[in-house]
């Protein structure tokens, strides 16, 4: 019998998670009980800047983290793609729940899709991973950026004349809002940001009690799929508001046999001028994460990286 203090941001999407992975834990443990702690971040506050000019990485879980320190909670519940690629020490991601639909989608007020939009038409994102996506595929569309959580983002859409915005289907879905997509992005046009559609939930290293808990609500696949996304982050030192994705499939191995782990990195110049992608497939997600970035490195992301960089300094 114990009771469990969970963190959580204080938006719609992020308590609509939070809860959803409490009534998960009560299945697995009928003994406990938990209470939601509700925590401001960083990201929360700032809300009238480009994610890409807040600078810092973990901008949406540097409190919550905090808080686990303190223990003042014993768990937080995190959008995956909102974590960086590293943690700090003490702290460990418990369980990665199954992941839900990575893609990103499009929100039209007209119902068209994007290949439907007319030219010029004013889209919006404040995510260069998508800029640069959409432009590479519609140079003439223009992109503005947009800030705000999901329920802001689509008022806005309303409000402040954009013909269509992009957001993640994973949000929308977790939230019953689906009935608003226009269409599924092909990850062929928008690949994914690392770890979309998944969850992270964190806690601390020593917290075995809590740790065995959480083990029970573990997701291989997603892990997998999700490590070789992040070694890949962790290589290209890439934080969430740097124009990268990846996105990684896992194809189960016959009985005995190591699951296949397909990762695709990609790598675009925020103007959609330059796109640098590339697929492998092994079974060390680690070692593949690694072997991408390399890939992509050699191809010249490094370049298309450090001038986004210099931009967001300036
Ligand atoms: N950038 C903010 C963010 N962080 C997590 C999600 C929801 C999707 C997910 O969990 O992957 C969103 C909204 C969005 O990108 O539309």
């Amino acid at each position: 019998m114990k009771n469990w203090k969970v963190g959580s941001r204080k938006s719609m999407l992020a308590l609509t998670q939070t809860n959803w992975v409490i009534e998960q834990l009560k299945k697995l443990d009928a003994e406990s009980t938990f209470e939601v702690h509700e925590i401001v971040t960083k990201g929360d506050v700032i809300l009238d800047v480009t994610l890409s000019k807040v600078g810092g990485k973990g901008l949406f879980v540097k409190e919550i983290e905090q808080s686990l320190f303190d223990k003042e909670t014993d768990m937080a519940v995190h959008s995956m793609k909102d974590m960086p690629s590293e943690l700090p020490e003490g702290l460990v991601i418990g369980a990665v729940p199954k992941r839900v639909d990575p893609r990103d989608v499009l929100i039209s007020l007209t119902g068209k899709t994007l290949d439907e939009l007319p030219e010029g038409a004013v889209v919006g994102t404040s995510s260069l991973r998508r800029a640069a996506q959409l432009l590479n595929y519609r140079p003439d569309l223009q992109i503005r950026s947009i800030r705000g959580n999901i329920d802001t983002r689509l008022r806005k859409l309303k409000e402040e004349g954009f013909d269509a915005i992009i957001l993640a289907a994973a949000g929308l879905e977790r939230v019953n809002w689906n009935g608003t997509i226009t269409q599924f992005l092909p990850v062929e046009i928008s690949l994914p940001a690392v770890g979309q559609g998944a969850l992270a939930i964190e806690c601390r290293a020593d917290d075995t009690e809590m740790l065995a808990l959480l083990k029970k609500f573990d997701h291989q696949p997603t892990k997998l799929a999700v490590t070789a996304e992040r070694a890949f982050l962790h290589k290209m030192q890439g934080g969430c508001q740097v124009p990268i994705g990846a996105y990684a499939t896992i194809e189960e191995g016959a009985e005995g046999a190591m699951p296949q782990i397909t990762l695709t990195g990609m790598v675009g110049a925020p103007d959609g001028s330059t796109l640098i992608k590339h697929t492998i497939t092994g079974t060390d997600p680690e070692v593949l994460g690694v072997q991408v970035a390399n890939h992509l490195l050699d191809l010249g992301a490094g370049e298309i990286l450090a001038s986004v960089l210099e931009e967001n300094a300036r």
